[in-house]
């Protein structure tokens, strides 16, 4: 096992789950509907990432992911709103992002940056891990991100341990019945938004990238309980239904986040030995993402995190 093994741990804790259920019989019926081709989305269908095929693309990203969690509290505000005022302070000044700025934002000035009128969610949180960024980047790597990415060796899983290892805001992990689980979403999702923002090459080229599993957020595990994927317990059907708080690191949400995973992972095997097609977790993710953000009325679990 590897030491920070998502896919692993993940399945260790499905088989212990209690409030949360993988359905294999629906799983399968939903890929069978669809004949096991599942559509392709292309990423920054929105447009809005900052993209300019070089360097400050790498730490448009980094920043983006150290800052990608935990919208919902806000009901006006969504991932779209972090990933375009980004993009736009980078427009409208080039060293926004320099790691010696990063060390200086406070919870309103990045508020300012990103023209929300309101404290942001975990605002505080936010400046502290931007400062986080800005100084392990100027310790360990010359201040570009860049240099972290080179640093991986063309490894996915090599860089998510790198990234997980100098970012102690990125080791997303809880603790489940004593054991310790990896789910690592904020760090996988930067490799992935690498390799989908360079098509798989130059700072995007990692050739273990199948290794990366989904990202354990908040959206993809509401979709896939829509899809009738996962089951639910009575009482966490009726907190998630209700808009009740969940508490980070309780059994229910680890759960959820554990069996996401999973079930996902059981998709692609299926879509392999059944229908000869190879598809990466974060093709699936992809696509189940954008079915659960373009139904607003979808109900998800709702844990203050900084991990998602
Ligand atoms: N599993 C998964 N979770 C993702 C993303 C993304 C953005 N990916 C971009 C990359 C390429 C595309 O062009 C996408 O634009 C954000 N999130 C999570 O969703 C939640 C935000 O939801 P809402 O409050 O509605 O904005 C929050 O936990 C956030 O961390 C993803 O791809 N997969």
């Amino acid at each position: 096992m590897r030491m920070e093994d998502v896919v692993g741990t993940s399945a260790w804790v499905v088989s212990r789950s209690s409030h949360v259920k993988v359905d294999s019989v629906a799983l399968e019926e939903v890929i069978g509907e669809m004949e096991g081709s599942i559509p392709k989305i292309e990423w920054d269908f929105e447009g809005i990432h900052y993209f300019d095929n070089g360097p400050l693309t790498v730490q448009y990203l980094l920043v983006l992911d150290a800052l990608n969690f935990c919208f919902w509290p806000d009901k006006d505000l969504s991932y779209d709103h972090l990933a375009l005022g980004l993009k736009e302070a980078l427009q409208n000044d080039k060293s926004a992002l320099d790691a010696d700025r990063l060390q200086s934002y406070t919870g309103p000035e990045l508020r300012e940056m990103l023209k929300w009128p309101r404290p942001l969610p975990l605002e505080d949180e936010r400046a502290r891990l931007m400062l986080e960024v800005g100084l392990e980047l100027d310790r360990s790597f010359g201040g570009k991100a860049t240099n972290l990415v080179k640093a991986s060796g063309n490894s996915a899983l090599s860089l998510v341990a790198l990234v997980t290892k100098h970012f102690p805001g990125f080791r997303d992990h809880s603790l489940y019945k004593g054991h310790q689980v990896f789910f690592n979403k904020r760090a996988q999702i930067f490799v992935a938004d690498l390799w989908n923002a360079f098509k798989g090459k130059g700072f995007g080229g990692f050739y273990d990238i199948s290794s990366i599993t989904i990202f354990a957020d908040y959206i993809v595990p509401a979709v896939l309980r829509q899809l009738g994927i996962l089951k639910y317990s009575f009482s966490l059907s009726t907190s998630v239904d209700s808009s009740s708080e969940i508490g980070s690191g309780t059994e229910e949400e680890v759960e959820i986040r554990a069996c996401s995973i999973y079930a996902v992972e059981k998709a692609r095997e299926l879509l392999k030995s059944k229908y000869g097609k190879q598809v990466l977790s974060l093709e699936l993710d992809l696509w189940l993402w954008c079915r659960g953000v373009k139904n607003p009325s979808l109900k998800h679990h709702r844990t203050l995190s900084i991990y998602y």
